[in-house]
């Protein structure tokens, strides 16, 4: 059975105001049949995963150096994130991959570095919107699944986001058929690679809100999301974990 997720990418946004979406999400859903994660941002990590009542809520990272320490300024380790209390790291988000220029083989190295730690890589992969256009979609996102997801990927390590680049924060979604076509086109790929790749946790993001969350989750090989704008808020966020968690129960 596979774990379903809804995790939070606070992206680049939130101060110390912000933790007590973090409880207020937690006292929200006491017992959710799903796992929760929010990801701060750095400078958050260690105080969210301190949090008094945090109860099962999970704390993440949004990136990670390949190195356990060194002369690398501005980086933080995955080892750093584990001894902040995180237990899930982001990695290979399309942003970053955009704005820092990140290759399959950097996120494959960086998903590495996670494990060592003992973390668990959500590795994001995604087209975007002239690949779509192109007809390209499925060999791209075969392509970075290919090169940014280890072969030592387990069904306890690794979670694979699908991120349609043009989706993310546009408001727009593609349709469900086209959510399923990806999702059952990456389930195959992972079964046909991985031992547990039957097992491996494949979310949906990009637009995700309370709206649409219920009908996204029920489409095939979808186990949970990646939330970016919608999950800054508990308010925002509670109706997405709820629907999560309604459909594992
Ligand atoms: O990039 C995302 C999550 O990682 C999605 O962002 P939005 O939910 O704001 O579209």
């Amino acid at each position: 059975m596979r774990r379903k997720l809804a995790a939070g990418n606070w992206k680049m946004n939130g101060t110390k105001g912000n933790l007590a979406q973090i409880e207020a999400l937690a006292s929200a859903f006491p017992d959710p049949a799903c796992d929760v994660l929010i990801c701060p941002p750095a400078t958050l990590v260690a105080a969210a995963a301190a949090l008094p009542d945090r109860r099962s809520v999970r704390i993440g990272g949004q990136d990670c150096h390949t190195g356990v320490a060194g002369a690398h300024t501005g980086d933080v380790s995955a080892a750093m994130l584990a001894d902040a209390g995180a237990t899930h790291v982001i990695l290979g988000h399309s942003e970053r991959r955009a704005d820092h220029g990140e290759t399959d083989a950097l996120v494959r190295a960086k998903t590495d570095a996670a494990h060592a730690a003992g973390l668990i890589a959500v590795v994001c992969v995604g087209e975007t919107e002239a690949d779509r256009d192109a007809g390209r979609t499925l060999d791209v996102v075969a392509v970075q699944v290919t090169g940014s997801v280890p072969d030592t990927a387990t069904a306890a390590n690794t979670v694979i986001a699908y991120e349609p680049v043009w989706a993310i924060g546009t408001g727009r979604t593609p349709t469900l058929e086209q959510i399923a076509e990806v999702h059952d086109f990456l389930r195959a790929q992972l079964v046909a690679r991985f031992d547990q790749g039957s097992d491996i946790s494949l979310l949906y993001g990009g637009s995700v809100k309370p709206g649409n969350a219920a009908e996204i989750f029920a489409v095939s090989n979808v186990d949970g999301a990646l939330v970016g704008g919608a999950s800054l808020k508990a308010e925002d966020f509670g109706p997405i974990v709820a629907a999560l968690s309604a459909a594992s129960a």
